[in-house]
C-alpha cells in the first residue's frame, strides 16, 4: 500500500480527499494535520468519517510527516503550502500541491498576482496536472501543481477549440459559477449564509481574479501565442459546483455537429471528459460528487459566435478528484483507480 499524508485535512479539499481515498484499492491514509484542530480525530471535524477515519490530526511538522508516508498532499492555502513543500522533495516524496503556488511558470507572475514566490527555483520542476494535456510529463513528476477548479474548467472547455486553431484566441470570454465550498472552509464574513443564500453576485469582476494568468497561461501553449481572456467568477448559493460558460469568435463559419465532432475526437478515450451530444448542455447537478467534466457545444447562429459549457465539481475534477488521478499516475497505477464513481443524483 502507498502511504499518503494529507496535510490541511481540515479543509474541504482535505475532506474530500479522505473521503476518495478510503475507497481506493492501493492508498493508505496514515496522517492528516491541521493546526486549529491537532490532538483531535478528524472525524470530531469531520463526523461523515465516524468509524471509516478516525486518524488523529497531528500539527504540520514537514520532516516528522515525511518520515511516515510515500506521498503527501498539500491541501494548505497558498503562501503556506510553499513553506513546507521543498522539505518534502528533499525527502524524497512525491507532492500533489492542491494550492496555486507551483501553478504559475514565472516566478514575477507570481509575484504580481500573489505575493514574492519563496522557492522560485522549484517552478521549473513543477508539473501542471492536467491529465488530459499533460499525461506523461505527469509520470515523471515528483511536484504536481494541481489546476485551480475554475482553469480546469475553462482549459478542458476550450482545448480542442485551441488546438484546433478553430477560434480567435483574443476573442474569449469566460462567465464563470462556482458553490460556495470553492472558497474553502474557514470563517469569512462573505460566506455567511445570509450573505449567499437566496442570491447569486459576481465578485473579482475586472481582471483581477487570479485565476486569469493560470488560465492564460495553458491557453497561451494551446493556442502557441499570448493571449488575454476577459473572465468574471460568480459565487451560487450551493454547495459544489463550477459551471462556465465561455464565449469565442470563430475564425470561419463552424457548425455545432462539426464542434462536437471534433471534442469528441480531442477527448476520445478519456475517462472523465464527457463530451455530450448536440443539444444537450450540462449541468452542474449531473457532475456533482463524481470526477467528470461534462461538455456541451453551440453555435450562435445570430452572432455565429461559439459557446462552449463546461461543468465540474469543484471539489473532485476542480481539486481532489484531479490530485488522485495526477497521483494514480506519478505511482505508475491505473490512472482511474479510486476514481470510478458515479455522481450523487439528485
Ligand atoms: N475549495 C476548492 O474548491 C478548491 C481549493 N483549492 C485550493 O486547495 C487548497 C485548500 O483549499 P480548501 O480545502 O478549500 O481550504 P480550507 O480553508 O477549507 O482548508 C485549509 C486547510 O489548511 C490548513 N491551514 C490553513 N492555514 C495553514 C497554515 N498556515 N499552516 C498549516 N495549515 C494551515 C487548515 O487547517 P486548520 O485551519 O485546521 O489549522 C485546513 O486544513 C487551497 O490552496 C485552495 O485554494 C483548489 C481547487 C479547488
Ligand atoms: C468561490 C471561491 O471563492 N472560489 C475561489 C477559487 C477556488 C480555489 O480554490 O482556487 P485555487 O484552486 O486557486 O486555490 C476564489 O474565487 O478565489
Amino acid at each position: 500500500m502507498i502511504k499518503v499524508a494529507i496535510v490541511g485535512a481540515s479543509g474541504y479539499t482535505g475532506v474530500e480527499l479522505i473521503r476518495i481515498l478510503h475507497a481506493h484499492p492501493e492508498v493508505a491514509v496514515t496522517c492528516v494535520t491541521s493546526e486549529q484542530s491537532a490532538g483531535r480525530p478528524v472525524s470530531d471535524v469531520f463526523p461523515s468519517l465516524r468509524g471509516r477515519c478516525d486518524l488523529v490530526l497531528q500539527n504540520l511538522e514537514p520532516v516528522g510527516i515525511a518520515e511516515q508516508v510515500d506521498v503527501v498532499f498539500t491541501a494548505l492555502p497558498h503562501k503556506a503550502a510553499m513553506a513546507v513543500v521543498p522539505t518534502f522533495l528533499k525527502m524524497g516524496k512525491d507532492v500533489v500541491d492542491l494550492s496555486a503556488d507551483y501553478r504559475l511558470h514565472d516566478a514575477d507572475v507570481y509575484g504580481k498576482w500573489y505575493e514574492k514566490h519563496l522557492t522560485p527555483e522549484l517552478l521549473p520542476q513543477a508539473v501542471y496536472g492536467i491529465p488530459e494535456l499533460r499525461r506523461d510529463k505527469i509520470r515523471e513528476a515528483n511536484l504536481i501543481a494541481n489546476p485551480g477548479c475554475y482553469p480546469t474548467s475553462v482549459i478542458l472547455g476550450l482545448a480542442p477549440l485551441l488546438k484546433g486553431k478553430v477560434i480567435d484566441p483574443k476573442s474569449i470570454i469566460v462567465d464563470a459559477k462556482s458553490g460556495t465550498s470553492g472558497a474553502g472552509r474557514s470563517a469569512k464574513v462573505d460566506n455567511l449564509y445570509c450573505e449567499v443564500n437566496e442570491g447569486f453576485k459576481a465578485y473579482g469582476v475586472g481582471g483581477v481574479h487570479r485565476h486569469i494568468p493560470e488560465i492564460e497561461q495553458e491557453l497561451a501553449l494551446l493556442a502557441g501565442t499570448p493571449l488575454t481572456i476577459s473572465f468574471t467568477p460568480h459565487l451560487v448559493p450551493m454547495d459544489r459546483g463550477i459551471l462556465s460558460t465561455i464565449y469565442s469568435v470563430p475564425n470561419g463559419k463552424v457548425r455545432a455537429s462539426e464542434l462536437i465532432t471534433l471534442y469528441e475526437t480531442f477527448y476520445e478515450g478519456e475517462p472523465f471528459v464527457r463530451v455530450l451530444p448536440e443539444g444537450v448542455l450540462p449541468s452542474t447537478a449531473h457532475v456533482r460528487g463524481s470526477n467528470f467534466c461534462d461538455i456541451g457545444v453551440v453555435v450562435d447562429e445570430r452572432t455565429g459566435r461559439i459557446i462552449v459549457v463546461s461543468a465540474i465539481d469543484n471539489l473532485v475534477k476542480g481539486a481532489s478528484g484531479q490530485a488522485v488521478q495526477n497521483m494514480n499516475l506519478m505511482c505508475g497505477l491505473p490512472e482511474t483507480l479510486g476514481l470510478d464513481f458515479l455522481g450523487i443524483f439528485p
